[in-house]
């Protein structure tokens, strides 16, 4: 029996202002009981613009959620127009900040070596990264899906410390299954943890990759959250458009109830 303790992530997107932002926290803190931080971790991770509303909302009612952002410069300052620091990010109190999502990876071009430096930049400012990683369509209809993911957690994680590693959340998320509905079915999304736990500990230790919480991302839902989570290495999940409906996402972060 695992002792990780599951995280239940709301990657925002592109969506909600900062006024949608502080209301939508509202209604999280509101749902959400002191039960519910028992046996899981709630995150949010919204837009740049949204943090300093989000921060002063969790501190101001000493708001057990926490949050993060969706990108980290792998620069400290200086001349990166349009870019944000992880000191900027720190001195937010962000817990998290997603590295290498698809998304970056798709339209910004992201490649594992920015990635990589992207991982190194939010460890020197103390925030956890949630390295994200994942197969397009044509990859896993060619059957590479765990050698392509596994190819991007050692890129990814290069030249990491094992005391780093062991702190770091990894997660999965096949890009044909983001925003589609098309849910990877639960067996599907345990072959690829389980691989990816397998990778870790060939690259550091069984210890360290015991440690690793390992998240699956792509249309979760409360309707799929259950069987998802009963996965032995899947330790959470990053969910994007239905963390959006504050409702849903109670359900989601209550999977044990659905
Ligand atoms: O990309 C995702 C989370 O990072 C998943 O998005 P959806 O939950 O909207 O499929």
């Amino acid at each position: 029996m695992s002792t990780r303790t599951p995280l239940m992530a709301g990657n925002w997107k592109m969506n909600l202002n900062h006024l949608e932002a502080i209301a939508h926290v509202q209604k999280l803190a509101f749902a959400l009981a002191d039960k519910d931080y028992e046996a899981v971790e709630v995150a949010v991770l919204p837009p740049f613009t949204d943090l300093r509303s989000v921060q002063t909302l969790v501190d101001g009612d000493k708001l057990k959620i926490k949050y993060g952002a969706q990108d980290i410069s792998a620069h400290d300052s200086g001349a990166y127009t349009g870019e944000i620091s992880g000191s900027m990010l720190a001195k937010l109190k962000c817990t998290y900040v997603a590295i290498g999502h698809s998304e970056r990876r798709q339209y910004h071009r992201e490649t594992d070596e920015q990635v990589n430096a992207k991982a190194k930049a939010a460890f020197k400012h103390g925030l956890t990264p949630i390295l994200c990683v994942g197969e397009e369509l044509d990859v896993r209809e060619a059957g590479d899906h765990v050698s392509h993911t596994l190819a991007q957690i050692e890129g990814g994680l290069k030249d990491l410390t094992a005391e780093q590693v062991e702190t770091i959340v990894i997660a999965y998320e096949p890009v044909w299954a983001i925003g589609t509905g098309k849910v990877c079915g639960a067996g599907d999304a345990q072959e690829v943890c389980a691989a990816v736990r397998g990778k870790i500990a060939e690259l550091y230790t069984q210890d360290v990759a015991d440690k690793v919480r390992i998240q699956y991302g792509g249309s979760v839902k409360s309707g799929n959250v259950a069987e998802i989570m009963a996965q032995p290495d899947v330790d959470g999940a990053l969910v994007g458009g239905a963390s959006l409906d504050a409702d849903e996402f109670v359900k989601i972060v209550r999977f044990r109830d659905q």
